[in-house]
């Protein structure tokens, strides 16, 4: 059944095209380069998971699915701020599409870091929610309706996860493929087409399996048309799907669009961008599973009787196990039940935003029908947690329906269940600000990012008026910087202008910590100091240089939290998983009853 927000609708979700890949995300319109693809979503941390779970998540020491979609925090704008080690789990366009080295079209923007207008002196909310928004699709070149889209993951991703996806093609692969693919037509078949189909068969099965191998196309027609136009248009060719065969078989995954929520200290919500008629699918939600929810436990440090952390033999603090200080934010953006350990979470687009209303919701959560799945196993339903544990890929799939017409700009809001209903009000109850919320500053309060949103109130104290006026303790001044050459940063200790070679992306390699020396209050650029690391031929850290430069624009200096003081971290922050309806919630998952 067609629904009837396809016929609009700009963005699906629908098999990939690449063969055993799952998922795949495809745009329905033409896509100019440059132009924004689909809705931006959430970056929710992820802080010190192995320490926390005791283990390697990459080594499958413990049931971590979210490995497989988490983005390194060097990618995420201030997140590598955070916390000792810091993930993000980035729904929607940051989890569905799959990666193509050689199609790859479409990139992920700057997330952009606030806590959505709440105070830890005045917001109960404050903490409960990611501050990490805005992260958007970027169409790389202009994109053909129907084309699926892909994103770079980096050849890092694939080649730590030989053992589960076998020899995906890398950029080098298809240099290595395309004399192999030439040579074979040079051979003379004598016009036998069945010879040489067979032929081209047998080298593609060929045991001894490369990622070369893997480059050359699947069959031989594919192969014929691969030595006229080349691999790469036939793939291009093969990675576009009918606009009309995505109305039928997707699902829309444009629906929703952030905004501020209508709802008191809820932070972003979500909003339907279009007329959903009652009976529709709002939006998909593929969930990960997380079959046992403590690993979402925080725990405090072992400590001597002095009150100092006991260090194992490697230097690491060791983890105090009967501790529990606190769950990761994480939770709250995931389902579960008072029966269960499972939790799963939702990486479907614009569902992560999805407030809670307990009188008149307009969605509900319902299985996704057999008919429509496209990752959804039924028979999981009938399975324990303990089988879930040893699933390794998402196989579960929720659908949001509209439970009545929801008009367009309408907030979309879900019932999250009595126990959720009731664990919010208990904390609005007992809620008081931590000691010292009404001097905190968030760095966000003190950043802008462009000339125009940095006119006005966003002057930054140099040092000698920090000297008089100093700023919170939780802050800290990073400038971005770009030096032309990596030789100079050691020798030229101070440069006249400003220079911005590097696109502005929050990229770590950018930016060193600084200290503001001096202001033109009429042109607003300061001169900085800025402590550029050293390193050596081993890339061991070696020394700090102490650099000056002139002529730095304001956006170029941004504050950030230093570890563990942005308000996710607060004692107060209300924790709580979403509930799944106990009519719709399997008895064999029920392993707490
Ligand atoms: C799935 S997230 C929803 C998106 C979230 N509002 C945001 O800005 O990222 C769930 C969290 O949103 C907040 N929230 C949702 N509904 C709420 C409500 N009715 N009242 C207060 N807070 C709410 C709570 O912090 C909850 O843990």
């Amino acid at each position: 059944r067609e629904s009837s927000t396809a016929q609009t609708c700009a963005l699906f979700m629908a098999p990939s095209t690449i063969p055993n890949a799952g998922i795949g995300v495809f745009t329905a319109i033409n896509v100019k380069e440059g132009e924004q693809v689909g809705y931006p979503d959430l970056a929710i941390p992820v802080t010190d998971v192995d320490w926390h779970n005791g283990g390697n998540r990459q080594e499958g020491d413990y049931h971590w699915l979210w490995k497989n979609y988490d983005w390194l925090s060097s990618a995420i704008g201030h997140l590598s701020f955070e916390a000792e080690e810091v993930v993000a789990c980035i729904p929607g366009v940051g989890a569905m599409p799959n990666c193509h080295f050689r199609l790859s079209n479409v990139r992920e923007s700057f997330t952009k870091y606030d806590t959505a207008t709440l105070h830890r002196s005045k917001d109960a909310g404050a903490g409960a929610i990611s501050g990490y928004s805005g992260r958007e699709g970027i169409a790389l070149r202009d994109l053909r309706e129907g084309s699926e889209i892909f994103v770079d993951y980096g050849e890092h991703w694939f080649t730590l996860r030989e053992n589960v996806l076998g020899l995906v093609p890398v950029a080098e692969s298809y240099t290595l493929a395309e004399p192999v693919l030439e040579k074979f037509h040079t051979l003379d078949f004598n016009g036998q087409n069945d010879a040489k189909a067979d032929l081209w068969a047998l080298i593609k099965d060929f045991s001894y399996k490369s990622r070369s191998l893997a480059a050359l196309p699947r069959t031989i027609e594919a192969s014929n048309r691969a030595i006229d136009v080349g691999i790469k248009e036939t793939e291009l060719e093969a990675s576009i799907r009918s606009v009309q065969w995505l109305k039928q078989n997707g699902k829309c995954l444009d629906n929703l669009r952030p905004g501020m929520s209508s709802v008191d200290g809820a932070g972003r919500g979500a909003f339907a961008t279009r007329f959903i008629p009652k009976g529709d699918i709002v939006a998909p939600a593929p969930l990960v599973h997380i079959p046992y929810k403590d690993a979402l436990s925080l725990f405090g440090e072992m400590k001597d009787e002095d009150g100092f952390n006991i260090l194992s033999s490697e230097g690491i603090t060791i983890r105090n196990t009967s501790e529990v200080r606190g769950k990761q934010l994480l939770l709250n953006y995931c389902f579960g039940h008072s029966k269960s350990t499972l939790l799963l979470c939702p990486y479907g687009s614009g569902t992560t935003y999805i407030n809670h209303n307990h009188k008149s919701p307009n969605v509900k959560i319902v299985w996704t029908e057999e008919s429509k799945a496209l990752i959804h196993n039924t028979t999981w339903l009938q399975q324990s947690v303990d089988f879930l544990e040893d699933q390794l890929s998402p196989g579960l799939e929720f659908d949001y329906v509209a439970i009545r017409n929801i008009q367009p700009d309408e907030e979309v809001l879900l019932d999250y269940g009595k126990d959720w209903e009731d664990a919010w009000r208990a904390h609005l109850k007992n809620w008081k600000p931590v000691e010292g919320a009404d001097k905190f500053v968030d760095a966000s309060q003190l950043n802008c990012f462009d000339d125009d949103e940095c006119k006005g109130a966003h002057v930054v104290r140099t040092h000698a008026e920090q000297e008089v006026n100093p700023y919170t303790d939780n802050l800290w001044i990073w400038c971005y910087f770009s030096y032309e050459d990596e030789r100079e940063m050691t020798w030229n200790i101070e440069l006249d202008e400003w220079r911005n070679w590097g696109e502005f992306n929050g990229d770590n390699k950018f930016r060193y910590p600084c200290t503001p020396l001096s202001r033109n209050d009429a042109s607003m650029v300061y001169s900085v100091e800025l402590v550029v690391p050293v390193y050596d031929d081993y890339m061991a850290h070696v020394d700090d240089l102490l650099v000056e430069v002139q002529n730095v624009p304001r956006w170029a200096i941004q504050f950030v939290n230093r570890q563990y003081t942005s308000d996710m971290y607060l004692s107060n922050a209300f924790r709580h998983e979403m509930m799944i309806p106990d009519k719709i919630f399997p008895k064999a998952w029920k392993n707490l009853e």
